[in-house]
């Protein structure tokens, strides 16, 4: 896989030329006491977008914080972090931007507008066997190669929470690729959660995660350390896989009493991966379970199933995708919420080498 173009990147901006997120401690050149960067950096507001993006309420919750400080930080950081209006003529062209990620199969990239788009949050919902987990192990993958073979030139993070993560299952994927192995597997920083407040906690880590890498490879290019490493190893992050968002909720939060509590935490869960997702211009993309639907509208098909996480969940993804079960290893996935693209169907297959194309060409008759 080749790298090497991001040896030549200028430190504060990626291959396109976009401004990246600056770490929280250049607020020191501004008035603000080292010790309260780390501790806004030690509660996962590594950057000043994550600062600017978060409520002050939240930012006094930080040990030292108080609401005199919260308001100088605040103060400061809108004054260099651009909040106001555009035009949409340059957010259009921002847009222009935007890279993609490869699912595998065209079809499938075709109907999600060219892949998983970067700097939002992307769903897979489903039944069991429907493929959310292969098509996660694909794109731990594909979020690897260079942009101008339909990746994202990043790392992966992957939260698994229901214990279905195989690297063999990368190793394949990677061989399709002609990729190897050993950096692709380098490259995924791999987490189990075990409750729902783990999985939580890990987002704060996350965020470290991707400041610090985003933060120490330029510092190693210009002294000239590691160069070999960083052109074989990406650098940054391109993709958060969490893998599935809602199983730990089931389990951690039971009946109609807790049901409150359960989707206040789901929501502010929900909120921090967006958070990421702007910050860092990184795809985010979650699977989701179904249950059978007791509300059903008159007309609806009696065996209708829901995606777990009922209007919290609806409102945090930018794009929904449902999936089913086609034939043999064949899959069926549709765009069911888009900002910009249609409801439609698309069809692939899950392979020993992961996630594509149906060969048949025939159409979907499902
Ligand atoms: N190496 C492989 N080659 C071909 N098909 C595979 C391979 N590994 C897994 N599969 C197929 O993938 C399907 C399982 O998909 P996946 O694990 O993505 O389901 P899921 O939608 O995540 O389900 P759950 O909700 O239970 O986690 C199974 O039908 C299985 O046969």
């Amino acid at each position: 896989m080749s790298q090497g173009s991001q040896g030549q990147q200028e430190f504060g901006e990626d291959a396109a030329g976009r401004v990246l997120p600056q770490p929280v401690t250049v607020l020191v050149a501004h008035g603000i006491s080292l010790k309260d960067c780390e501790k806004l950096s030690e509660a996962g507001y590594a950057t000043l977008e994550a600062v600017a993006y978060t409520p002050k309420k939240l930012l006094c919750q930080v040990k030292g914080i108080s609401e005199a400080k919260a308001d100088k930080i605040i103060s400061q950081v809108s004054k260099m972090i651009p909040m106001g209006f555009t035009t949409a003529t340059e957010f259009h062209a921002r847009r222009a931007d935007l890279v993609t990620i490869t699912t595998g199969a065209t079809a499938l990239d075709n109907i999600l507008g060219g892949g998983i788009e970067t700097g939002a949050i992307t769903e897979l919902y489903g039944e069991f066997r429907t493929g959310k987990s292969q098509i996660c192990h694909q794109l731990a993958v594909t979020c690897q190669l260079p942009c101008d073979m339909k990746g994202g030139e990043g790392k992966c993070l992957y939260i698994d929470t229901e214990g279905t993560f195989r690297p063999e299952r990368l190793l394949a994927i990677a061989e399709r690729y002609g990729m190897n192995g050993e950096d692709v597997l380098d490259n995924v920083a791999y987490a189990r959660a075990y409750n729902a407040d783990h999985q939580s906690n890990l987002l704060v880590l996350a965020g470290a995660m991707m400041s610090e890498s985003r933060f120490a490879s330029p510092h190693a290019l210009e002294t000239g350390v590691h160069v070999t490493y960083l052109v074989r190893v990406c650098r940054r992050f391109s993709l958060i896989i969490v893998d599935s968002v809602t199983s730990l909720y089931r389990t951690d939060y039971s009946g109609r009493g807790e049901l409150s509590a359960r989707q206040m935490h789901l929501a502010k869960f929900l909120r921090s991966l967006m958070r990421l997702a702007d910050e860092f211009g990184v795809a985010v993309v979650v699977t989701n379970q179904v249950v059978a639907s007791v509300d059903n509208a008159p007309g609806a098909p009696a065996d209708a199933r829901k995606p777990i996480g009922g209007n919290i969940m609806a409102h945090a993804s930018t794009t929904r995708v449902s999936m089913r079960k086609g034939r043999g290893p064949e899959r069926i996935a549709r765009i069911v919420d888009s900002p910009c693209m249609p409801e439609a169907d698309a069809k692939f297959q899950i392979t020993a080498q992961g996630i594509s194309d149906v060969n048949d060409g025939a159409d979907d008759d499902d």
